[in-house]
């Protein structure tokens, strides 16, 4: 480990979190009735132009008159380069109560995007002598958000989880595709024996996330999977992400939030298998020894920080 310990990521569930545009208030109950950990009600990509106004009063009527319980409560504002996003962050923070957790910034393409928004909102808060201090989610979901990736998580002490988003970084990308995250027709390799072999094409900002993510103790989640049809290939999507150490993902669809669920929650086969791996560790110890065999595999002192990454999950989503 450097001398600079990682910091830990804010300690609360994001297996999922649950989208709605921001025009649409007759699922904003439904969406509080769901299980999912996250809700984010949208002023950005899923509301018109011309119904900005209007989704800004749902959302603070929102905020302010249901009861979201102990879900992460979150607004998607517009992207900076809108005329939108100034009223989105002032009329909230004016008129909606404290209930609000986080803004969701899109689109952000350097550290500069969360500093202004930052400024902004600490103006508003100290005015309006609001006590909690919101904090920040942003999309990375550009060229250049992946080209400022570090420099973004470093941003704000107000940062805390950092999305892939899948649509607007093909577009940004000039990725060849309409599809929003999955496997991708034209994105495989040709193995010697004239098999095809499909690979991730969200790969590399995925890790590119994490990295920074778990540089600075922010809380990396995989964005939007379009085809709510799909229920094995949303799950084969959540599943890679969680394995390159993401800890949610996004639903766009209410029949995506447990898929999610289930496998952003370690299985109970897995918290075994730690919980195995931390005795076996345990007993190597007391005797001496640095390593020591697993059902026939090493483990070593690297494997009680990887089986407690394990129990750690399932202990903070049971509480
Ligand atoms: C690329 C990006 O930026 S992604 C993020 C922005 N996008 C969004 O926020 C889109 C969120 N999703 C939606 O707007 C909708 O789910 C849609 C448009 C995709 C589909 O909506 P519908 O056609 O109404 O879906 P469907 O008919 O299958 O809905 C089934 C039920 O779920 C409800 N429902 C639909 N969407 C949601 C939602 N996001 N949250 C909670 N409930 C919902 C419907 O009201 C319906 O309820 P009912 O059975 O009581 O009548
Ligand atoms: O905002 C999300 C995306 O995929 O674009
Ligand atoms: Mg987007």
């Amino acid at each position: 480990m450097s001398f600079k310990v990682q910091p830990q990521a804010p300690a609360v569930p994001n297996r999922c979190q649950l989208f709605g545009p921001g025009s649409r208030p007759a699922i904003f109950e439904k969406m509080a009735a769901s299980a999912a950990d996250v809700i984010n009600l949208d002023l950005e990509d899923s509301v018109s132009p011309s119904d900005k106004d209007n989704a800004r009063k749902n959302v603070i009527d929102a905020i302010n008159d249901i009861d979201w319980g102990t879900k992460t409560l979150s607004v998607r504002i517009n992207g900076l380069d809108t005329p939108y996003w100034y009223r989105d962050v002032i009329d909230v923070l004016e008129n909606a109560g404290e209930r609000i957790d986080r803004f969701m910034i899109p689109k952000v393409g350097c550290a500069g995007d969360i500093y202004a928004v930052d400024a902004l909102v600490s103006a508003v808060e100290a005015a309006k002598g609001r006590t909690k201090k919101v904090g920040f989610e942003v999309i990375i979901e550009t060229a250049a958000g992946l080209a400022h990736v570090e420099e973004i998580a470093a941003a704000s002490p107000r940062m805390q989880a950092m999305s892939l988003g899948a649509a607007d970084y093909a577009a940004s990308m000039g990725m060849q595709t309409t599809g929003i995250g999955g496997t991708q027709e034209n994105y495989y390799m040709r193995t010697p024996d004239g098999a095809t072999h499909w690979s991730d094409p969200w790969h590399a900002p995925t890790v590119a996330i994490v990295a920074a993510c778990r540089t600075h103790g922010l809380l990396p989640v995989d964005g939007p999977f379009g085809d709510f049809s799909d229920d094995q290939g949303f799950t084969a999507q959540a599943r890679r992400s969680a394995t390159l150490g993401m800890v949610g993902k996004w639903a766009i669809h209410p029949k995506q939030v447990a898929l999610s669920n289930e496998v952003f929650t370690p299985s109970e086969a897995q918290i075994t298998e730690a919980r195995e791996i931390l005795a076996a560790m345990a007993e190597a110890e007391a005797s001496g020894q640095g390593a020591a065999v697993y059902k026939g595999r090493l483990v070593d002192l690297a494997s009680i920080r990887q089986a407690e990454v394990i129990v750690k999950q399932s202990e903070m989503i049971t509480g």
